[in-house]
């Protein structure tokens, strides 16, 4: 009798679950919306699939672009809110660039009151964003890049001479996550961490903290998951991704610097300081705009580019004033968005040329012969046309951020049809599949530098690992040079190949967001003759 009255029990739960779930599939058919077909099955499949972890976050993205084969976007039932996916360049293009004021925004959760942490350029919103990025523009322009350039050959250099000592197989990610996590702490607060040191066991409590930020732990992913399905709960009990003691960790970190530098009158040169800076000038003329535009005057030409679409003209828009949270909340994000994205593009760039000893060699060729006559720094690097197509072509294959989001904040029409994006729509960009999708780029498992020839010839949103628009990665161009130094570093002493301690066939990690080899990446590095 117990177990039937269960089981009838436990059939009617499943049949409401059922019923409760085919009518929310029907909401962008009653929207009248191109919507990705699924079945009810097929959808806690689906769900299953990202809550167990059980593809990688690459594999994830491809099923969810090519279940949208055919349409141009499509709307698709998400696990806490229904989203609208995009696979038309055209249309990225309008989302990300033209219509970018309907789109402004990410859908992260911000509160700089309860979780300070999370004021920051990523996920501020509307004009509070657009006056912060305005003011942060100029962190990267030429002559800072010149200047900060010196800090990555040091700790480039670093890296070498600790790979040429080695005679055995390394872990790539670990070796280069020591060279982004060493140019980052120095970028942003003028921090020497030496984080190479830790391959061989030693300890900073810097570099664990900052790794504990990435590490996806079952918890932390349980975290995630909490939040993502019950925002408002989640907030209410105060639950946030990130753990107190890594976040009173930076506080007090950036805290203490800034009082150093204040009773010292010590300035450096770098990512803090500037912010200090510009804390110091609002204090003394006011945090208006207008002060900001005398440095555009002494920029060079090709900085313009960074303050492009930043339309600062609205009344509303002309504040942003620094807080000692917020200089720590955007240190924060420097570091956390930095690292790990550097160091996973760095990590397929060495996979690639270890897979491709033509191009492998070709790169070489081009170092040799542009060193015989020039010195290696900021100009030199910059200037290898073949060099910037490789590292163009690893972000093409293998984009550290496999997916964008944005926000709507009003309703939108799109062009030309009768569908409209609604205001609190939320907006997939999976950049990973465009930038894979053979209509686009033709054998794209092909790892080939040569579709760069031309940049200029790449069509419109089918390219964007740095993303585009107003949002696009704020350090774009020092990412770049980061990746670009390091590599021709390695390359003018050692070559590099895989070695048979890399797991075969290749698989990627579940656990992570971004791409990662599982069981690790291992290479060999010997001597050039
Ligand atoms: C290869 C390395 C990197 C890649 C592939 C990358 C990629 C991205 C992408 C895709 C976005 C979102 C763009 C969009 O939504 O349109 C972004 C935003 C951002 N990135 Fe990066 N990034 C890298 C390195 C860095 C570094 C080194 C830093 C800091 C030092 C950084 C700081 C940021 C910040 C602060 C934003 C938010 C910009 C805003 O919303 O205004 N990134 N990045």
């Amino acid at each position: 009798m117990y177990i039937l009255v269960t089981a009838i029990l436990g059939g009617l739960i499943l049949l409401l679950f059922y019923v409760k779930t085919s009518q929310k599939l029907l909401y962008w058919k009653e929207r009248n919306f191109p919507y990705a077909e699924i079945t009810v099955f097929e959808l806690y499949r689906k769900m299953s699939i990202f809550v167990f972890r059980l593809k990688s976050m690459d594999a994830v993205v491809k099923d969810m672009y090519d279940s949208g084969a055919g349409m141009k976007y499509f709307g698709q039932i998400g696990l806490h809110k229904n989203e609208i996916v995009l696979r038309d360049p055209d249309m990225v293009y309008n989302v990300m660039i033209k219509d970018f004021t309907y789109f402004m925004d990410r859908p992260f959760p911000v509160d700089e009151k309860t979780d300070p942490l999370s004021g920051h350029l990523f996920a501020l919103k509307g004009d509070r964003w657009r006056a912060l990025r305005y003011k942060l523009a100029p962190t990267f322009t030429t002559g800072k890049l010149r200047t900060m350039s010196k800090q990555l050959f040091e700790s480039a250099d670093s890296i070498v001479e600790y790979v040429s000592h080695k005679h055995e197989p390394l872990e790539v990610k670990q070796l280069v996550y020591s060279y982004t996590l060493d140019i980052i702490a120095s970028v942003a607060f003028g921090m020497k961490v030496d984080a190479h040191k830790y391959l061989d066991g030693e300890r900073s409590q810097f570099v664990d903290m900052s790794l504990r930020f990435f590490q996806m732990t079952k918890w932390r992913f349980f975290k995630f998951i909490m939040i993502t399905l019950f925002k408002d709960f989640s907030k209410a009990v105060g639950l946030t991704l990130t753990e107190d003691d890594v976040k009173a960790f930076f506080f007090d970190l950036v805290r203490d610097i800034i009082q150093h530098r204040k009773e010292t009158g010590r300035k450096s040169n770098d990512f803090l300081q500037l912010m200090m800076n510009m804390k110091e000038e609002d204090e003394k003329y006011g945090a208006k705009m207008s002060e900001m535009k005398k440095e555009m005057v002494n920029l060079e030409e090709e900085d313009k580019e960074l303050f492009e679409n930043l339309d600062t003209s609205k009344k509303g828009t002309q504040h942003f004033e620094f807080t000692d949270a917020n200089l720590a909340a955007n240190t924060f994000i420097f570091i956390s968005g930095g690292s790990e994205t550097t160091a996973t593009a760095l990590t397929f760039a060495l996979y690639e040329l270890s897979n491709n000893p033509a191009v492998q060699q070709k790169l070489q060729d081009e170092i040799d012969s542009t060193l015989i006559d020039q010195e290696l720094d900021f100009a030199t690097v910059s200037s290898m046309a073949y060099l910037n197509q490789v590292v163009l072509e690893v972000l093409r294959k293998h984009p550290p951020i496999a997916l964008m989001n944005r926000h709507c904040v009003q309703d939108y029409k799109i062009p030309g049809t009768g569908h409209v994006i609604r205001k609190d729509d939320e907006i997939v960009i999976p950049v990973s599949s465009i930038q894979n999708d053979p209509e686009f780029f033709p054998d794209p498992e092909v790892f080939n530098p040569d579709r760069f020839v031309d940049p200029d010839s790449i069509r419109k949103g089918t390219y964007f690992p740095f993303g585009l628009g107003p949002r696009f990665c704020i350090a774009q161009r020092f990412a770049i040079l980061s990746i670009k130094v390091l590599l021709v570093n390695l390359l003018m002493a050692l070559n590099v190949k895989m070695s048979s301690k890399t797991k075969t066939p290749i698989k990627f990690q579940t656990e992570l967001f971004t791409k990662s080899f599982d069981g690790g990446l291992w290479v060999e590095f010997e001597a050039r003759n």
